[in-house]
């Protein structure tokens, strides 16, 4: 396959292939492992992703930063506690199916190889791919087929880590009136644009398809298709120091806002049926 003139591909000292996105539109960096989009940033605009700068992009390792793909399972496996968190996908290499030009929005195509979990922990015929459309925006379209003969169930996320100037002075419009599972407790109502001054592990359960983060210096739209569950995560103090390739003080620069399926919302496919979980970001200029 040819790349585009736009398109060129790079690898880390670690050996992980990546593709480096310079077009007219926006400047984007797109790993093979985990098909995981690292670095967005429209022409003239500032990025949008939070990428930890202690990631060494280790092999199998999962990538802190960008859009990680949770599947086919969000967080723990609940009947398999040695399973991995979050699945295989953001772990594995991923095949490059095919990458446009497309007027100037850069189309990606990339697929799960057969075979990526394990079938201890996955016994199904199914297919995973992922579409990302970069251009003033990002678009991720992640689409699960069932190729084969009995129904089955997963859950997912896209894990987006978002770029913030200062925690204490970014709010989350769009939630009002919805309610969120956090620490096993609730279902609590959102009053209100919610904020981060804590840690916050919550997932809404939220119709709306589009919400705002207000950064205190710019408004970043996230709207979702497919998705019936949104979480919102920030570790704060304590959880950041125990977490991997994250700085002790990451947690200030970033907040996680992930359009999911999880617990009541998995997602159950009949054979021959297709599921896609979109995600898409931009900055904008009002809350439209
Ligand atoms: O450290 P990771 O496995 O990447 O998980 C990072 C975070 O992902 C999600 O946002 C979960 O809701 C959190 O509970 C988890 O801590």
């Amino acid at each position: 396959m040819s790349l585009p003139l736009s398109v060129t591909l790079g690898r880390t000292p670690s050996d992980l292939a990546y593709l480096d996105i310079d077009s007219a539109l926006c400047q984007a960096r797109v790993f093979l492992q985990g098909a995981q989009l690292v670095h967005f940033q429209p022409k003239g605009l500032k990025p949008l992703l939070w990428l930890s700068p202690l990631e060494d992009f280790a092999r199998g390792r999962a990538i802190r930063g960008g859009v990680p793909v949770c599947w086919p399972w969000f967080g723990n496996n609940k009947p398999a506690a040695e399973a991995p968190a979050h699945g295989y996908a953001r772990t594995s290499e991923w095949q490059l199916v095919d990458v446009e030009d497309q007027d100037g929005e850069i189309v990606i195509e990339l697929a799960l190889p057969a075979g990526a979990v394990p079938e201890a922990y996955w016994p199904h015929a199914s297919e995973l791919t992922m579409v990302m459309v970069l251009g003033k925006r990002a678009r991720l379209v992640l689409s699960t087929d069932n190729t084969g003969t009995a129904p089955f169930t997963f859950t997912q996320a896209l894990h987006s880590y978002f770029a913030v100037p200062d925690i204490n002075q970014v709010s989350v419009r769009g939630l009002a009136g919805s309610h969120y599972l956090e620490f096993d407790e609730g279902p609590f109502e959102q009053q209100g644009p919610a904020v981060v001054r804590q840690e916050v592990d919550r997932m809404y359960s939220v119709e709306k398809p589009l919400q705002h983060i207000d950064t205190g210096e710019g408004l970043i739209a996230v709207a979702r298709e497919g998705s019936r569950s949104l979480v919102l995560w920030n570790p704060w103090v304590e959880k950041a120091k125990a977490l991997a390739q994250f700085p002790d003080d990451g947690f200030k620069t970033m907040v996680c806002l992930e359009a999911a399926n999880i617990q009541a919302d998995a997602v159950t496919l009949a054979p021959g049926e297709r599921h896609s979980l979109v995600t898409e970001f931009y900055w904008a200029s009002s809350q439209d």
